[in-house]
């Protein structure tokens, strides 16, 4: 036995084809146990494919996997059970009743202690009793994350956890996250946006074309984003403010916004050089000065767009 248990997920030029077409361009993985990690990028960015591969639903076409320490094609059941799966797509179109359903789900997942379906779906706000094929988009969502926490697994691959959710549900999802990592379990989720991630993941890979254009934990995430800034200087400064705001480095998009009479006031983005901008801003007689939160979401939409990955 090693000192260290093994990394949760652990993939080396992981790779998936269908024909001709190439889903995953070979990604490397690393997935710390006991971290939430998340994965995020536009429709078609490969998220879906990387977690089939991990369950071992579809297999790769080159590269290396590893789930808990197992080849996820030769861990069979055994692995199975100790991983929780909300697919991205659920089909529920069954007769059967929620408390059914989750019994019958039990059966392949293994063990599940008393009481832990009953307070999931208390929490989740879900009707066990009701026919899955009449429930909501949400409340069939709801079904399907219960499945895959109620059996307490060591790895939870979510696919798109959080969709069709209400808000307040979503709160309380984040909740249930929190605790997993604090027992230990380890999580790993996809989402189209980083809003969702942000609050829960310690680290996010952004996937594009099945490339990862972007690894990295949440906080650096925040200090290399783009933030709106707003300077007020008395009249007589605006034009040297000005020019200053033209020559910094980080400083984009900068416009004369009208303020009270006798002030001068600009705005502009600002992405990562916070330290430069205060130092250079200091310069001038500033009577006000407002750095608004980062807008992570706009971060990552610019490596959404960014030019097409070539390799
Ligand atoms: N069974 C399949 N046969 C052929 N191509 C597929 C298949 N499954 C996925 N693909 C393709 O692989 C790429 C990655 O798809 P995938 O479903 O992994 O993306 P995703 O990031 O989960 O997207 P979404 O956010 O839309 O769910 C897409 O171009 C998709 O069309």
């Amino acid at each position: 036995m090693t000192a260290t248990a093994p990394a949760a997920v652990t993939t080396r030029g992981l790779t998936k084809r269908y024909g001709s077409h190439t889903a995953l361009h070979g990604i490397d993985l690393d997935i710390a146990r006991g971290s939430v990690f998340g994965v995020i990028g536009p429709n078609g960015a490969g998220k879906t494919t990387t977690m089939r591969l991990l369950l071992d639903i579809i297999r790769p076409s080159g590269g290396e996997v590893r789930v808990l320490g197992e080849d996820p094609r030769t861990g069979g059941a055994a692995l199975r059970r100790r991983i929780g799966y909300l697919p991205g797509e659920l089909h529920l179109a069954s007769r059967v009743r929620g408390r059914e359903l989750l019994a019958h789900y039990a059966e392949i997942s293994g063990r599940v202690r008393p009481g832990v379906v009953d307070a999931l779906a208390g929490r989740l706000g879900l009707d066990l009793g009701r026919p899955v094929r009449s429930l909501s988009k949400g409340n069939k969502q709801k079904l399907g994350l219960i499945q895959a926490f109620m059996h307490e697994p060591e790895l939870l691959v979510l696919d798109e956890p959080t969709s069709g959710l209400d808000p307040l549900v979503q709160q309380e999802f984040l909740a249930m996250l929190r605790e997993a990592k604090e027992h230990g379990q380890t999580v790993f989720l996809s989402s189209h946006v980083l809003s969702e991630v942000q609050q829960a993941a310690d680290e996010v890979a952004i996937l594009r074309a099945g490339h990862i254009v972007e690894l990295a934990t949440v906080a650096r995430l925040r200090e290399t984003a783009v933030r709106r800034v707003r300077v007020v200087v008395g009249e007589p400064d605006a034009a040297a403010l000005r020019a200053t705001l033209d020559r910094l480095p980080g400083v984009t998009g900068v416009r004369d916004v009208a303020d009270r009479v006798g002030a001068a006031a600009f705005e502009a983005q600002l992405d990562a050089h916070v330290d430069t901008f205060v130092k250079a801003i200091g310069l001038h007689e500033v009577i006000d000065l407002t750095i608004q939160e980062p807008d992570l979401e706009q971060s990552v939409l610019g490596f959404y767009n960014e030019a097409e990955v070539v390799r």
